[in-house]
C-alpha cells in the first residue's frame, strides 16, 4: 500500500514518513512545494497522478491561526480550493483521500465534547478556511475519510510543546490560558491512525466507511494544564522547567478568536476502525522525552 501525503515537513507527514519506514508492506511518499503547491491548483492533479498513490493523504494546509486573519485570501486558496483539488486528483485515480480538519471548525460554545453530526460554527479566518476545505474535499471526490484533529503536536516542525520547552529555557514563569478546553493529540498518534484506517480502506475497496471523523487524543485539558504537564515532564527528564500561571483569554490578546471548548469524541473512529488515539498525558510525555533527548 503506496500512500501519498500532501507536505513534506509538516507534523503529520513527517510522523506518517516516520510510520511508514518501520511497517512492511506500508511506503509512504511526501509531496510539496514547489511541485506540489496548494495556493496553485495547477500543479497538483499532475503532482499526485505522478506519485501513484494507492491511498492520498490531504495533510498540508495554511495553519498560521493569526497570520490567516490578515491572509484570508491565502488561507482559503490553500485550505479551501487546493484541498478540494488533492481530493479531485485522488478521484480521477480512483483512489480515497484521507483528509485532516480541526476542531476550529466549531465555535466553541457546547457544553460537552462535539461529534461529527454537531453543527459548525468557525470563529476565525483559519477555521472557515478548514471548513471550506472539508467542503470541497467531500464534493470532489466520494471517496474521503475527513479527520478533525486537534492541539497537534509532535517532535517534527512548529508546535506548542516546543514552543513552551522554548520558552521556559529563558522564563521563570509563563502565563498561559486555562478557558479553552480541548484534546492535545500526537501528529505519531494519528500517523499510527491514518495507517490503520487506510489499511481498511485499501482491503475493503467496495465498502463505504466515508464521511467525517473526530480522532483525537483520550482526556482533555486547556492550554495550561497542557503547559503544565508537558514542563513537569520536562523537569523528571532533566530539561527546562518554567511555573505556569493560568490566565484568561481576554488576558492573551490574538488576532484569531480561538473556541474555548473545542474537545472532540473520538467514538465514531473508534467504532467503525476499531483503533483510537492514547491518553494525551502518556503521548505528551513521550513527545517531550524525543525533544530533549
Ligand atoms: N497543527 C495543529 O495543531 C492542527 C492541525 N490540523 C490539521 O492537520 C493537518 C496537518 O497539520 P500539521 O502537520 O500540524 O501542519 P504543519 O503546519 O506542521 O505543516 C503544514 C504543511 O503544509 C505545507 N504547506 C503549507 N502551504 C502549502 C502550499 N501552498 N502548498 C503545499 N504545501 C503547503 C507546509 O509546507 P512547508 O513545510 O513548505 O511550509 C507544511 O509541510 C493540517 O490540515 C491542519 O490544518 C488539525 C488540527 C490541529
Ligand atoms: C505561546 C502561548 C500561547 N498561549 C495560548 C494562545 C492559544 O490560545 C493557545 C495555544 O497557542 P497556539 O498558538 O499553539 O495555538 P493555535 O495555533 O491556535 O493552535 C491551533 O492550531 C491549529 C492549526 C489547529 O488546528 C488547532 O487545533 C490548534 O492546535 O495558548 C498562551 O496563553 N501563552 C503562551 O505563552
Ligand atoms: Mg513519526
Amino acid at each position: 500500500m503506496r500512500l501519498v501525503v500532501t507536505g513534506r515537513e509538516g507534523q503529520v507527514a513527517a510522523s506518517l514518513l516516520e510510520a511508514g519506514r518501520g511497517r512492511a508492506g506500508v511506503e509512504v511518499i511526501a509531496i510539496g512545494r514547489p511541485s506540489l503547491d496548494l495556493a496553485k491548483p495547477d500543479t497538483v492533479i499532475d503532482a499526485i497522478a505522478a506519485a501513484k498513490p494507492d491511498i492520498v493523504v490531504s495533510a498540508a494546509a495554511y495553519t498560521a491561526v493569526d497570520q490567516a486573519e490578515d491572509e484570508p485570501d491565502l488561507a482559503f486558496a490553500v485550505n479551501a480550493v487546493g484541498a478540494g483539488k488533492v481530493a479531485e486528483a485522488a478521484r480521477r485515480l480512483g483512489v480515497p483521500v484521507i483528509h485532516l480538519s480541526t476542531d476550529y471548525v466549531f465555535d466553541g460554545s457546547a457544553a460537552g465534547a462535539y461529534v461529527e453530526t454537531d453543527a459548525t460554527g468557525p470563529r476565525c479566518v483559519y477555521g472557515a478556511s478548514k471548513l471550506a476545505g472539508e467542503q470541497a474535499v467531500a464534493a470532489a471526490n466520494p471517496r474521503h475519510l475527513i479527520l478533525r484533529t486537534a492541539w497537534v503536536y509532535s517532535p517534527f516542525g512548529k508546535n506548542f510543546v516546543k514552543t513552551m520547552l522554548r520558552l521556559a529555557a529563558d522564563r521563570d514563569e509563563i502565563t498561559v490560558v486555562a478557558d479553552q478546553w480541548g484534546n492535545p493529540t500526537s501528529a505519531l498518534d494519528i500517523a499510527d491512525a491514518i495507517l490503520h484506517a487506510a489499511a481498511q480502506l485499501h482491503g475493503n475497496k467496495g465498502s463505504d466507511a466515508s464521511g467525517i471523523y473526530h480522532l483525537a487524543g483520550a482526556g482533555e485539558t486547556n492550554w495550561s494544564g497542557f503547559a503544565r504537564h508537558i514542563l513537569d515532564t520536562s523537569r523528571v527528564l532533566g530539561g527546562p522547567w518554567a511555573r505556569v500561571r493560568d490566565i484568561a483569554t481576554m488576558d492573551y490578546p490574538t488576532k484569531a478568536r480561538r473556541p474555548a471548548n473545542s474537545r472532540l469524541s473520538s467514538t465514531k473512529f473508534a467504532s467503525v476502525f476499531g483503533s483510537n488515539a492514547p491518553d494525551w498525558r502518556q503521548s505528551t510525555e513521550a513527545v517531550v522525552h524525543r525533544v530533549l533527548v
